[in-house]
This record gives C-alpha cells, structure tokens and sequence, in this order.
C-alpha cells in the first residue's frame, strides 16, 4: 500500500526494501515499503519497538542506504549519491534534532548551534546573526555563552532545535524530540515544532512513542511489519 499525503510529493520512497545481516543471516526490516510526505507536513511516526522507525529515519538522513527501491527527496535520489554528495545534501536541505539532544559540553550554547555553518562559506559576523536569529526563534536570545550542562532538559532541546534549523534546512527529522522530557517541557518543543511547521513551512519526520507528541503533527503513521498505516484523524 502507498501511503500519500495530499499535495506534490517532497520524499518519496518506492518499493524500498532494507534488511541486516547478523552472523550471516539477512534480517529483512522492510521488503516494499512506500511512503510519500508532502513538502511543508508534519508527519509523526510511530510503531513498535523494532519496528523499523530509526531505520527510516537513517535512510532519509541518508546516514544508512536502502537495499534496493528508490529513496526521492525533492529533486534528489539519495540512493544515487555518493557518501560525500550525500553529507553535502544532509548540510544544506536537513536538520537533525535528537532524543538526548546530542549538544558537545565543552561549547557553549552559540558554539553548538554554530556547529553547521562551520561548513559554510559565511563571515564571523553572518554567522553570529544566524546563530542569534535560531536562538531567538526557541526563545534562548540572550544564552549564548551559557553551557549545556547548566541548562533544563527542555532548554538543551531548544539549543538542539536552533542548531537543527541555523543553516534554514527545509526538513527536520526528529527522533524522539521529547523522549526525555516531562510533559510541560514536552508540550513546549511541540508548540515550537509546530511553529516551525506552520509559520516557517518546515516539512518535518518525526520519530515518536508519545501520543500527545503524535497529535501535534498534522499526518501519524503507524509502522509495523514493515508497513505504513496511516491513522485517520480530522485536521489540527
Ligand atoms: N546496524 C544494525 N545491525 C543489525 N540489526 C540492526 C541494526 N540496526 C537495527 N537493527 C535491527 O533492525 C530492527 C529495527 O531496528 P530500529 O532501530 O530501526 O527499530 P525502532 O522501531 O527504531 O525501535 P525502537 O523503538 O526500539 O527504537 C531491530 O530488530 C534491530 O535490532
């Protein structure tokens, strides 16, 4: 079954097949898996464990290639491109963000959200302003030199967040964004995804075991047996 949003299809995977060899034995994750997501959605997904969610979302980081099938984001087949064709893509069009925020402790809050521009071709002071612009949007201007360890679970994830759209990626893949928050920290960094979703047309793939989490995107898909089930519900 094909899994479609409603308007010109941004990723698309095509009888996308994915499996693991361990000691010799192929295990097989997905055999024709097929997805498209719109450009501007906010699609949850979720499943049971093993089911196969941090696999897709390596394949859409292109961190991990599929078996065989066709992995299309925008105008790029990501199966086709080299590993460093890939990394170059991943800089410019994606931002991660992660469960346990994933921030280096030795820098400071503006040095980890500086982390993906390093790469760009950007004076000290353009970089700064990008840096102040994200840190802004989470609500964090003024803790530039602030470091992780002195900051909430929910501020860490806001610093995770400004590093995941500093370079202004069109897509956020988000892996359990709330996985390690309490419910009031979790509801905020969904407010602020949801913000980036509506008023910044972030398409965003989020990875989640939180029903509430699942509600705040427009589209939830059920993964299980290698299969996307779409779950019907009105509009947010
Ligand atoms: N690098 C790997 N080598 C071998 N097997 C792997 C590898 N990565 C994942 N697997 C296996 O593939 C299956 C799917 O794993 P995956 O991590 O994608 O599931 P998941 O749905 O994200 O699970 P969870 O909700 O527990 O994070 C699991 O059975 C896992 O053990």
């Amino acid at each position: 079954m094909t899994v479609t949003g409603q308007e010109e299809p941004y990723i698309e995977l095509k009888g996308v097949s994915k499996g693991y060899s361990i000691g010799g034995e192929t295990i097989s994750i997905f055999s024709d898996l097929n997805l498209t997501i719109a450009r501007g959605d906010f699609v949850a997904v979720m499943g049971p464990s093993g089911s196969g969610k941090s696999t897709l979302l390596n394949m859409l980081s292109g961190i991990d290639g599929p078996d065989a099938g066709e992995l299309r984001i925008g105008r790029n087949r990501l199966e086709r491109m080299g590993e460093n064709a890939r990394s170059s893509w991943r800089a410019h069009h994606m931002g991660i963000v992660f469960q346990f925020y994933n921030l280096l402790p030795m820098l400071n809050t503006a040095d980890n959200v500086k982390l993906p521009l390093l790469l760009k071709p950007l004076s000290h002071k353009e970089r700064r302003m990008r840096v102040d612009k994200a840190l802004d949007l989470v609500g964090l201007a003024g803790r530039q030199t602030q470091y992780p360890a002195t900051m909430s679970g929910g501020q860490q994830q806001r610093v995770g967040i400004a590093r995941a759209i500093v370079a202004d990626p069109g897509l956020l893949l988000c892996d359990e964004p709330t996985g390690d928050l309490d419910r009031k920290s979790a509801d905020d960094i969904l407010e602020m995804l949801r913000l980036l979703n509506r008023e910044l047309n972030k398409t965003i793939v989020m990875v989640t075991h939180d029903l509430q989490a699942a509600l705040s995107a427009r589209r939830t898909l059920h993964l299980d047996k290698g299969e996307f089930i779409e779950q019907e519900r009105s509009a947010q």
